[in-house]
């Protein structure tokens, strides 16, 4: 084992400490379990040599009564010896998986778009599957394999040393044959495994863009390609299975030739009276027990590495840092007054490349503005930073004259709330979303949260109300409805900062009106950004700010930019052109609540 291998053990190690001496009293019993196990050879022998052939079956009866004893006491420790291994064995996954998940929560962002998440999955369930196996091997192997070869050996030498010269001649070429083949098996498994947690990580994808593909009708090309994906892994598994069954011929074969070889070199004895009838079927049946531990031990090995592949992974996927940490003693900030200011902010996903460049702008508390501007200027990198889902490169945000970094993220999380542009539902029910990001609230707030968010006429009418599952395996709800749900949310959320990422860009004009009624009541006397294609969403705002190539390209309210020949102007006049274009100008007036800047 190198020395990696030995770090990484002792990093695994943390997690099986607490349980040592449980997995010691359980290894104990383990050697009295296959003691037991192992004694039943020499009572056979007794019960030939001795008790049969007599007229006397009361040693019979005895040593048969004591067989059935012996079981009793092999089962009682034979359940609680494994109880006390797989015990601690499922508690370390445990503890393993809610450390894991713990992590990945505690991940940016940044993580998740370089980690394929069903690669992700995948991983993390057989990785933790061949840790399990590792682990079992390790403890039941070393405890009882190790202790049955060392009695079985001995006890072959005693009953017949010419005998057991047999077993040594074969005991090698069981060792090498059943090392090359695991070790194949193991090769072949392994890349079945990778394969297979690429065809995981394809088919989350296009679970997930499900839509995408029906919209497109690329099911046929998708199931194709589905495929061609999985054809290897028939290969694969085919030759893996045929490989295995090679080894049992081959392990058959061997057996049946040592058999013969025992059988009938022991046979001999017996006739010329060097071995009673008794030794040679316990010799036999020893045999039999000599060459499981061994075929077991050299499956040790592979565990192991196996486990170390596994176990390095996931000590990978540990050691990655939270890119987004808090401070030590971070300061825990109950309710905002709502005061947010960006200075000379600059940012870049990547460090070559800068999205956001001495970008100032400062929210007195209660104010609305509005963020504008060609896709891809920035603005929803600008509500990424505000949520600290990402550092800033330069300068600083603060949100009541503190550095957002110096706040602890739960409170900059309860004070700052945001509105996607599609939100998103967990499975459960209408009233377990709504209370997602407050628990401890009655059913009257969160009644009176729909309400506000225009959403409980539609919640009644549903057949079970709040109580409707909605998310993956619920009912299905309108864009608009979810939207409502999701402002219900943030409304029990209460934060003092709002951020609204297109909230209302993908619904219909009709939605979009009951949303945006919605959404006014949620506004008021809260800190808005307004994240916003749409111009007539913002024309009401306190001010606007228009970015371009991430700086600040024009700000101020929305008649000032309007007689300014700038941006705004341009963005304003190109939008209302091509809502006249699809729509009648009454319609384009009605809807933008505009007037044409030309007129
Ligand atoms: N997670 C990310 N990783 C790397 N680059 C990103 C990431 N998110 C955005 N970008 C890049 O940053 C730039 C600004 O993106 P951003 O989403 O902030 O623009 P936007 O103004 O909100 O655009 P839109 O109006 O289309 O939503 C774009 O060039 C985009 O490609």
């Amino acid at each position: 084992m190198s020395t990696k291998d030995t770090h990484k053990f002792k990093e695994l190690y943390r997690f099986v400490k607490p349980y040592q001496t449980m997995l010691t009293v359980a290894a104990v019993f383990h050697v009295v379990c296959t003691c037991l196990g192992l004694l039943m050879p020499l009572v056979l022998k007794i019960i030939i040599d001795k008790a049969l052939g007599g007229s006397d079956l009361s040693l019979l009866y005895v040593l048969l009564a004591g067989v059935i004893l012996l079981y009793w006491v092999r089962a009682f420790f034979f359940y609680t010896c494994n109880y006390l291994t797989y015990y601690p064995i499922h508690r370390m996954l445990l503890d393993l998986r809610v450390k894991l998940f713990k992590h990945l929560q505690s991940l940016s962002l940044r993580f998740y778009q370089e980690y394929r998440t069903g690669k992700l999955i995948s991983n993390i369930l057989t990785d933790v599957a061949a840790l399990q196996s590792m682990i079992s091997t390790v403890i039941v192997g070393i405890a009882s394999n190790l202790f049955s070869l060392l009695f079985v050996g001995v006890m072959l030498v005693v009953l017949s040393p010419t005998l057991s010269l047999i077993c040594l001649v074969v005991l090698p070429v069981v060792y090498l044959v059943f090392s090359r083949f695991r070790k194949i098996l193991r090769e072949r498994s392994m890349m079945l495994r990778e394969h297979m947690s690429e065809v995981s990580a394809n088919l989350a994808e296009v679970i997930n863009g499900i839509k995408v593909v029906k919209s497109f009708g690329k099911e046929r090309s998708e199931n194709r390609s589905f495929m061609e994906r999985l054809k290897p892994t028939f290969d694969m598994s085919l030759k893996l299975s045929m490989r295995g069954f090679m080894l049992n011929i081959v392990m058959d074969q061997i057996s049946i030739y040592t058999s013969v070889a025992v059988l009938g070199f022991g046979g001999y004895l017996v006739s010329q009276g060097r071995m009673t009838l008794g030794e040679l079927v316990a010799f036999y049946t020893y045999m039999q027990m000599f060459f499981g531990p061994v075929v077991q031990l050299t499956g040790f090995a592979p565990a192991i590495s196996e486990g170390a592949v596994s176990a390095e992974r996931l000590l990978t996927l540990m050691a990655y840092v939270p890119e987004i940490k808090e401070r030590e003693h971070a300061i825990h900030m109950y309710h905002a007054k709502g005061h947010v200011r960006f200075e000379n902010v600059s940012f870049g996903y990547a460090p070559n490349r800068m999205v956001l460049q001495e970008f100032d702008l400062d929210v007195e508390p209660g104010l609305k503005v509005a963020l504008v501007g060609p896709s891809g200027s920035g603005k929803s990198t600008i509500a990424s930073l505000l949520m600290r889902f990402f550092d800033v490169t330069n300068g600083r945000i603060l949100l009541d004259g503190e550095d957002i970094r110096d706040l602890s993220l739960d409170s900059l999380r309860r004070n700052v709330g945001i509105v996607l542009q599609e939100s998103f539902l967990f499975s459960g029910t209408i009233e377990e979303n709504i209370r997602y990001g407050k628990q401890e609230t009655s059913f009257e707030e969160v009644v009176e949260a729909a309400k506000m968010a225009n959403a409980y006429e539609f919640i009644r009418e549903l057949p079970l109300g709040f109580r409707t599952e909605v998310g993956e395996n619920g009912v299905s709800l309108s864009g608009g409805q979810k939207q409502r749900i999701a402002i219900a949310r943030t409304v029990l959320h209460n934060p003092s900062v709002l951020i609204l990422d297109e909230a209302t860009s993908a619904l219909d004009t009709i939605s979009e009106a009951v949303v945006q009624q919605a959404l006014d009541k949620l506004m008021a006397n809260r800190t808005t950004i307004i994240i916003a294609h749409r111009l007539s969403t913002v024309r009401n705002a306190d001010r606007i700010v228009v970015l371009k190539d991430g700086r600040i390209a024009q700000s101020g309210r929305h008649e000032e930019l309007l007689c300014q020949d700038g941006p705004y102007r341009r963005l304003y006049a190109m939008q209302l052109k091509e809502q006249k274009e699809q729509d009648s100008p009454n319609y384009a007036a009605g809807r933008f609540g505009l007037e044409d800047p030309e007129e």
